[in-house]
């Protein structure tokens, strides 16, 4: 396909998603429809699309239409690309612009939710237009140094072996930074061997915040794909506790454990109570507002409503965690928000509520930082 065609197949996708379909679906559905359309058309396509989620609100504005044709002239303007030059009406392209669109609307939406923009501005102050363009662009492509394995050098060394060149991270020990979208990291040794994991470097940065020791119980409570609990047995060189509310999210941990060669034993509800850990670790489910340069989807179907209903559960993880902790022991509540109301009123709230503990120190990032988003609080029990 010839770019100008790829941008009209975005704008077919981006009108799936403003009638309502999941990004992934319509991408999906659209190659299906399309198969003419090779891997890399694809690729290209998904970027397009998800550039414009990420600019969602501007690229209508300086498009004039919130549609997938107004999106796309919108994001070019944004980037500097001459429309006119994908706006050809040959072949595939997109038709050729009429007077309206040829006008050049001002843009100045901050691309997050109305509702949001408010609670982001008085939370970061100074820094809120600077954070507001680093959301708005793609995110890094992060490793992590499996240190059953690899220490970072290791890592950085198998890598290099296999022609990737890496960087390393200031926000954690274990953290590499590969070239963005070089797609060979899956296919290198390193990685088929389980030295290196595909892991964001903030992610990467909590886990180390919680301090893992080796011999300790562990209980990682909201556990899902396993981010957080294959680098807490990493660094704890131990077997790790495993819980989630919807434990088919689970369901690809035995793989990836294998892989990393760290033990990992999956616990139900039930199976918790009257138990205790030193260590229990909540990465709550939270608005995902820290990673939606990599999501951006996200922060198009935030409504207060479901922020409401995240925080709601936020309340509950924590209350279910506490009594699993030992005495002495610690709690870790994270999120990848940046949303204090998800973070340190969240927090507040529990210790306000709950007897018996304090706050030790807690932890925000953003990608002003470098990575995504995150905050981590270390939650002591007395
Ligand atoms: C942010 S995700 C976890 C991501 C995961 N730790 C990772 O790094 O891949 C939050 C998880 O919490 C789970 N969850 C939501 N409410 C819960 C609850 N009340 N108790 C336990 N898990 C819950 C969700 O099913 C989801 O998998």
């Amino acid at each position: 396909m010839v770019p100008a065609a790829r941008y009209a197949a975005a704008i077919e996708v981006l009108d799936r998603i403003t009638a309502g379909a999941r990004a992934p679906i319509a991408l999906r559905d659209w190659g299906r429809s399309n198969r003419f359309a090779g891997s890399g058309d694809r690729r290209a396509i998904g970027d397009i699309v998800h550039d414009v989620l990420r600019h969602w609100w501007s690229s209508a504005q300086a498009g004039g239409a919130e549609t997938g044709r107004g999106r796309v002239l919108g994001l070019l303007r944004l980037t500097d690309v001459d429309p006119e030059t994908v706006f050809t009406g040959v072949g595939h392209a997109p038709a050729v612009l009429d007077e309206a669109e040829r006008d050049f609307p001002v843009a100045d939406a901050s691309d997050v939710p109305d509702f949001v923009e408010p609670m982001l501005r008085a939370r970061f102050s100074e820094d809120f237009s600077n954070l507001i363009d680093a959301m708005r662009s793609r995110a890094p492509l992060d490793l992590r140094a499996n240190l059953l394995k690899a220490d970072r050098d290791q890592a950085r060394a198998a890598l290099a072996a296999d022609g990737i060149d890496v960087e390393d991270v200031a926000l954690s020990t274990t953290a590499l930074r590969a070239p963005t979208g070089d797609r060979r990291i899956v296919r290198s040794a390193a990685y088929l061997d389980g030295l290196v994991e595909l892991q964001d470097a903030s992610s990467q940065a909590v886990v180390d915040f919680a301090q893992p020791k080796r011999g300790e119980r562990i209980l990682d409570y909201c556990t899902g794909a396993g981010g957080k609990a294959l680098p807490l047995a990493a660094r704890a060189a131990g077997p790790v506790d495993v819980h989630d509310i919807a434990p088919a999210r689970m369901r690809d941990l035995p793989e990836r454990a294998a892989r990393a060669g760290v033990t990992l034993r999956a616990l139900s509800t039930d199976a918790l109570a009257g138990k205790h850990w030193d260590l229990v670790f909540a990465d709550a489910p939270c608005s995902g507002s820290g990673s939606w340069r990599r999501d951006p989807e996200g922060k198009i179907r935030l409504t207060p409503q479901s922020l409401a209903d995240v925080q709601s559960a936020q309340t509950d993880v924590l209350d279910a965690c506490a009594p699993l902790v030992a005495p002495g022991g610690r709690l870790i509540y994270a999120t990848c928000s940046l949303l204090p109301a998800e973070n340190e009123e969240a927090v507040a709230a529990f210790l306000l509520r709950t007897s018996g503990w304090k706050l030790l120190r807690n932890v925000s990032l953003t990608p002003l930082d470098g990575g995504d988003g995150f905050f981590a609080a270390w939650l002591e029990h007395a």
